[in-house]
């Protein structure tokens, strides 16, 4: 049978083998990638050339796996891509020199960077009549509810506001059990999904029609995929994106 959605179990295992010694892909070689479609989904479903001039902000949350990194690469193409991004990464991650190191880009490329100890509130950046829309890169697939502080208030935040500025989640909406789907009462609902490989379960919940679907990641052959139970996507051409 072939699968169209791997569990987060098997993303994990997946992700294993990818950067294990045998395949030997960095995680920066697949993060770039990841954030690279991240921002290439942002550009296909916000393009400028359909937006006014003033509202070019793209607000990006960082969460502090590798979730988060993809959403600062992200930001970084976005700068490139002739849109505003501003960062907020209230819990950076000390795993590696490497989230550094991508901190610093963004501090080269002069995008914001907003921590939770910063003496403004978050909020007050995220202006809606400015924001095309919010990129969540809080949790992916190691995600295991419930929520913690401070991400419970953020998504308490993301889901007042998501009726006024669609959120873009990669890889799983943030807060969602990824096998599951949402667990709490108050959840992501977004406009756009990045499904990141393959899609993972909770996104057969989303409702189609209002979500935009689409899958990145775009760095395994097809025996690769085959192995797992699932069929690579047919990318076109030399896209890093498809919208299912
Ligand atoms: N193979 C792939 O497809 C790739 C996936 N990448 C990304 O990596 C993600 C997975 O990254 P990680 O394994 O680092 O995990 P996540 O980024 O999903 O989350 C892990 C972090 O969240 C924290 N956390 C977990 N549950 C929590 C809770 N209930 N409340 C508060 N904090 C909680 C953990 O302590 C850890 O710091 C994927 O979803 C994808 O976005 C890419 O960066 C690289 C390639
Ligand atoms: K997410």
């Amino acid at each position: 049978m072939t699968l169209k959605v791997v569990s987060a179990k098997l993303a994990a295992e997946i992700d294993k083998e990818l950067m294990g010694p045998k395949v030997g892909f960095t995680l920066q070689q697949l993060m770039e990638l990841a954030g690279f479609s991240v921002a290439q989904a942002v550009t296909r479903q916000f393009p400028l050339d359909k937006t006014s001039s003033e509202k070019t902000n793209v607000f990006v949350i960082a969460g502090p796996g590798n979730n988060g990194g993809d959403g600062l690469v992200a930001a970084r193409h976005l700068k490139l891509f002739g849109y505003n991004p501003i960062v907020y990464y209230p819990i950076r991650s000390s795993r590696t020199e490497f989230y550094k190191q991508l901190t610093n880009q963004l501090e080269f490329f002069k995008i914001p960077v907003l921590s939770q100890d910063n003496s403004a509130d978050w909020k007050d950046y995220l202006k809606p009549e400015k924001t095309l829309c919010v990129v969540d890169a809080i949790f992916g697939f190691s995600f295991k509810p419930p929520l913690r502080e401070p991400f419970s208030s953020i998504v308490n935040e993301l889901h007042k506001l998501q009726e006024t500025v669609p959120i873009v989640s990669v890889d799983v909406p943030s807060g969602w059990d990824v096998d599951k789907g949402p667990v709490e009462d108050i959840y992501i609902d977004p406009a756009v999904l990045v499904s990141l490989t393959v899609p993972k379960p909770c996104s057969e919940l989303l409702k189609s029609g209002k979500t935009a679907h689409y899958i990145g990641g775009r760095f395994i052959p097809r025996d690769f995929a085959n192995k797992y139970g699932f069929e690579p996507f047919n990318y076109e051409g030399t896209d890093q994106i498809l919208k299912l």
